[in-house]
């Protein structure tokens, strides 16, 4: 089959690779002429694990990347995976989505055949009739084109692994052909990964990622809750989650808590189903609460380490600075609210991670950064954990060189000894 895939981020650049190694024709879409030459020239334009390789393999042959929107109507289905950020208010900023949508239209507009257009993107359910559709219609309304809702699952640090073993396929259609088509796409993925294939409606499609994305960091914030909890109590929540994730109902996944949960996806996600949800006039409360609990984590670590240490002109070490490990990404990383509290209480700051700096060297450039653990670590007065890399496991001698070894973990990480002041975030 021909797909073509616009928008070549994280999501669009995996789908678009992922989609060539099933078999398939590709043509990726992007405004940005770099990510595009980037594609074609057989590299990532981000870091993901196995994305190059991928590339390597198909870019030239069956996957290649244009600016143009011209292919779209010589492809049989095409895919949109274009950002959805949020509005001030926390609402789904749909900008970029609709005019992509609209030029999809456009370029449709004589196509005699049936043509089915996906959002891949994270949309809110109504915005699909009241924004979405209408945006394809004005750049032409044409009766063979068809809108359909596929979610994507994928996480950030894993994106071709999840994509290439999916927990479920959520297809989402008001039409069979359309259902047929899009099910075709993936039909060797599934051949070789077997999955549960949901079919339903692409409002009810829409839905089904927001409650993915609700339920799981409602799950963590839950877990920080009852880590502060075990906190007060001189307990370890580590050993109270792994008891209750014996429990089928409750699973093992996404019990880990600490610092809170950030990235390019569950804040916003959060808050737009939450502004969504509020202006169908129904007040999420339990969303409401995640988001508030989240918010806390980096604060109660400031507090933690202000026991130990005056932050006022003390030198903190931050150590992680990507909203999770295997990424560079930094988007609502926790790291930023707690370099943001540190700055408020006077701290002078060095940071490490070893590949966000650059990245949030962009959001803080007048902090430090070091070019390894061990040299942030050199003479600071306390350090704050903030990203669980697998390097931070493995620290012990290096602490030593701090001025004063005062250990507070974000994300329990690092190996306690009786060398360094420990102290854990919910443990
Ligand atoms: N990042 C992730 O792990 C996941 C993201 N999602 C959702 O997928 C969607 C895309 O997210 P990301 O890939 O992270 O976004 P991104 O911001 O990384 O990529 C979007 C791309 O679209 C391009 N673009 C913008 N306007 C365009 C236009 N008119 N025509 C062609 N290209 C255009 C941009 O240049 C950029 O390369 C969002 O709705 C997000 O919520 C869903 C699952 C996972
Ligand atoms: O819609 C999206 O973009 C994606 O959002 C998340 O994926 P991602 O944000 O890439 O990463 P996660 O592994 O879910 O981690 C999110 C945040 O939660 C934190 N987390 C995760 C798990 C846990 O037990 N505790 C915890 O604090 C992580 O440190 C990170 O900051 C979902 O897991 C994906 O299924 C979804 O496709």
């Amino acid at each position: 089959m021909h797909i073509t895939v616009i928008g070549s981020g994280y999501v669009g650049t995996t789908i678009a690779a992922c989609f060539a190694d099933l078999g398939h024709e590709v043509t990726a879409i992007d405004i940005d002429e770099a990510i595009v030459e980037t594609i074609n020239d057989g590299q990532a334009p981000i870091d993901e694990p196995g994305l190059e390789e991928l590339l390597e393999t198909h870019a030239g042959d069956r996957l290649t990347a244009t600016t143009s929107y011209d292919p779209i109507p010589e492809s049989d289905i095409t895919f949109l995976a274009i950002g959805t950020p949020s509005n001030e208010d926390g609402s789904i900023d749909l900008t970029a989505l609709e005019a992509a949508a609209e030029a999809t239209g456009e370029a449709l507009a004589d196509k005699r055949d049936r043509h089915l257009v996906v959002i891949k993107s994270t949309v809110t359910p109504p915005s699909i009739t009241d924004d979405l559709v209408p945006a394809i219609e004005r750049g032409a309304n044409n009766p063979n084109v068809s809108v359909g809702m596929n979610p994507e699952f994928l996480r950030e640090g894993s994106a071709v692994e999840d994509f290439t073993h999916p927990d479920k396929l959520v297809v989402g259609t008001t039409e069979a052909w359309a259902t047929d088509r899009l099910k075709d796409v993936f039909e060797p993925l599934l051949e070789a990964h077997p999955a549960p294939v949901v079919e339903t409606d692409p409002e009810t499609a829409a839905m089904i990622k927001y409650a993915n994305n609700a339920f799981l960091a409602s799950k963590i914030s839950l877990v920080n809750d009852l880590g502060n909890i075990c906190k007060e109590f001189g307990l370890d929540a580590y050993e109270v989650m792994d008891a209750i994730g014996l429990d089928d109902r409750i699973s093992e996944q996404f019990l880990r808590s600490g610092v809170g949960w950030g990235g390019s996806c569950f804040p916003k996600d959060v808050n737009a189903i939450t502004a969504a949800a509020k202006a169908a006039g129904y007040d999420p409360a339990v969303f409401e609460a995640a988001v508030e609990v989240n918010d806390r984590q980096p604060e109660r670590l400031l507090t933690l380490l202000e026991a130990h240490v005056d932050l006022e002109d003390a030198r903190i070490a931050v150590l992680g600075l990507a909203f999770k490990p295997r990424t560079d990404d930094i988007r609502n990383s926790r790291a930023i609210p707690v370099i943001n509290g540190l700055q408020r209480r006077g701290a002078e700051i060095v940071a490490y991670d070893p590949v966000a700096s650059e990245s949030m060297s962009t959001e803080f450039p007048e902090i430090e950064y070091a070019e390894s653990a061990d040299a942030a670590l050199t003479n600071a007065d306390g350090t704050v954990v903030v990203t669980d890399w697998d390097e931070f496991a493995t620290l012990d001698d290096e602490f030593q060189t701090m001025a004063n070894p005062i250990v507070v973990d974000g994300r329990r990480i690092v190996e306690p000894t009786d060398d360094i002041i420990y102290e854990g975030l919910t443990w």
